[in-house]
This record gives structure tokens, C-alpha cells and sequence, in this order.
């Protein structure tokens, strides 16, 4: 039997019924969930499972419409529920509990961890926001959306530090024949504190004039980073310049300075760490991306 995924499950239903609002998709979803009530109270045992399952298929294809597979996305929480604290409610079911801050001294985050310790004591890692596998397959995605867009030799340029392992991921699953480069671009001052006007502390070490380019982020917040270069980049010559982002910060959108062509997720988080992007220069070791409760919050 072919096991089937929220991709295969929404190609499906969009031949056999053609395309769907999500609010028409929902609306059908407690239909079906009705319907499997209906079934528990009349002790009909034998149709439950089948319609358990048309939920759940109407879940696979909301997931899919919003570019997610639904088991995937089922790991990923049950990897964050096995790692709270519950209550249980009396009925069989809980609701989870906040947690309180963790110790100044505890041992580090490991892939999946809630809660992990930032040694400062001032704040701590939270939830994981984005686990390696979600990364993964949003990296290709992402990766099919740009190959649409631009075709033959591109110039890959990531930014250091924060995505280095973002740009490595991506320009794996780009099948261009791509030229990779790193820029550095510092936003503090000497003392390290404020933050100011972005400037380059170490440049790509090919010329730019007439490429096309692929500048490729972390995340984007104030988003002067990649306009900074963007304005290099096209003062320089280069013929097209993308940019594409693995984290959109969203409550920054109204102040910023550019809108990123590619981006893999949105967050309201403020602050995040892993997969490249550090807190205070630590963390960006971890494979999955995690909340960080800064301590006004912890
Ligand atoms: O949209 P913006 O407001 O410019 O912010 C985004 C930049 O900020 C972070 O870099 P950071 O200066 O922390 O350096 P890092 O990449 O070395 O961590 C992040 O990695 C982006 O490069
Ligand atoms: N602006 C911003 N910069 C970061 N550098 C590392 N993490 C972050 C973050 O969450 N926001």
C-alpha cells in the first residue's frame, strides 16, 4: 500500500475535487469529526477508524495548502510534548504548564530540548520554533521556489555568521551551477554594544558586476543587513540580486528597510537561537531553531 504523505493525499484531492478554500477545508473537517462522534455514541466500533482517518485526510491537505506535511508536523509536537509539563485535567486529558526558568548552571540544549540554560542566568533557550527536519524540507522548498526564478550560474553569497549552515543547506539543494561566497557584516561598534549602520568586515572574493546573486540570510529583522548589501551589490553591477531568508521576525515588518524575496518562516518570536543564529555568540551549534525567553519573559 503506498504510504501516504500530506503531499500525495492533497495532489489527490485537488484532481478528484479541484482546489479548496482552508475555511471550506475546516468546515468539512467537523463535518467529518461529527460524523465520528456519531459513530462512538452508536457503538459503532468498526467505522471508527475510517473516520478518524477522513479528519484526518482533511488535515494532510490543510497542511500541504499551507507547505507542511501533517506527519511531520505531528513528530515535531510530540517531540515538544513529551518534553512539558502537563495537567492533567480529571477526563483523561491535560493542558501543559509553563515552565520555570531553568538554573544558571544546568547542562546544554541537545536537538528537540525545551528549556536548555543560557549559562548567563539572564535568559534561557524556550521552545524549539523550528525543529532540523521542518528546516530540512522547508531548505528545499525553498530551494525548488528559487531554481523556478533563477536559472543557470547564480552567485551564492551567505552572510556570516549567522547563515552559514542555512547557506550551505540551500546551495546543496540548488542544482545550479552555482559560485559560493561569504560576506561578513558587523552591526556593533567596537565595544560590541550598540547597534548601528551595518558595515562589511570581510567582502566576497569574486567580482559581482553583471551576476546574478542569491544573498542569503538568517533572519531578517530591521532588515538593514541585507539592504546594506543589496546597495553594494547592485553599486558593484551585478545584473539580479535576490535575497531569501530562512526567519521572517515578524513584529519588525513595519520598520523595515526591505522585503526579502524568499522567505522560510515566519516568527513573532523576538529572539532566536540555533541552526547558525546565535544568542550572545552561543547556541549556534544546536540543530534545531529555539525560542529565546529573554528575561523580561522568564
Ligand atoms: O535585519 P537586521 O536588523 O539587519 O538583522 C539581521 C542580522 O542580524 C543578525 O546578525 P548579527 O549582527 O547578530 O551577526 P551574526 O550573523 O554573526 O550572528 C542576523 O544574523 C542577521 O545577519
Ligand atoms: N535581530 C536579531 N538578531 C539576532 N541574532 C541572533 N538571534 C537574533 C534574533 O533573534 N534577532
Amino acid at each position: 500500500m503506498t504510504r501516504e504523505t500530506s503531499r500525495t493525499i492533497a495532489e489527490w484531492a485537488t484532481t478528484a475535487f479541484g482546489p479548496a478554500r482552508a475555511e471550506a477545508l475546516v468546515a468539512r473537517a467537523a463535518t467529518e469529526m461529527d460524523e465520528l462522534r456519531e459513530s462512538l455514541s452508536q457503538g459503532d466500533f468498526d467505522s471508527i477508524a475510517s473516520e478518524a482517518a477522513d479528519v484526518a485526510i482533511l488535515l494532510h491537505r490543510i497542511a500541504h495548502d499551507h507547505g507542511h506535511d501533517l506527519s511531520d508536523a505531528v513528530d515535531a509536537k510530540m517531540a515538544r510534548n513529551r518534553l512539558r509539563r502537563w495537567e492533567p485535567s480529571g477526563d483523561g486529558t491535560g493542558r501543559h504548564v509553563a515552565e520555570p526558568a531553568v538554573a544558571a548552571s544546568a547542562a546544554p540544549a541537545v536537538s528537540g530540548a525545551k528549556s536548555a540554560p543560557v549559562e548567563t542566568g539572564e535568559a534561557r533557550l524556550g521552545d524549539v520554533l523550528f525543529d532540523a527536519k521542518r528546516i530540512s524540507i522547508r531548505v528545499r522548498e525553498l530551494a525548488a521556489a528559487i531554481e523556478r526564478d533563477l536559472e543557470g550560474d547564480i552567485l551564492i553569497v551567505g552572510v556570516l555568521k549567522g547563515a552559514g549552515f542555512f547557506t550551505s543547506d540551500l546551495a546543496r539543494a540548488l542544482r545550479n551551477p552555482a559560485h559560493l561566497a561569504f560576506v561578513g557584516v558587523s552591526s556593533y561598534g567596537m565595544n560590541g554594544s550598540a547597534r548601528g549602520e551595518p558595515r562589511l568586515t570581510s567582502d566576497v572574493d569574486v567580482p559581482v558586476a553583471g551576476r546574478k546573486i542569491l544573498l542569503v540570510e538568517d533572519l531578517v529583522d530591521t532588515g538593514g543587513t541585507l539592504s546594506r548589501l543589496v546597495d553594494t551589490f547592485r553599486q558593484r553591477g551585478a545584473a539580479d540580486i535576490r535575497t531569501a531568508v530562512l526567519l521572517d521576525l515578524v513584529q519588525s515588518r513595519p520598520n523595515r528597510r526591505l522585503t526579502p524575496d524568499y522567505v522560510g518562516f515566519e516568527t513573532s518570536a523576538t529572539w532566536v537561537s540555533g541552526y547558525g543564529i546565535d544568542y550572545k555568540e552561543k547556541y549556534r551549534n544546536l540543530p534545531d531553531i529555539h525560542e529565546v525567553v529573554l528575561p523580561s519573559k522568564a
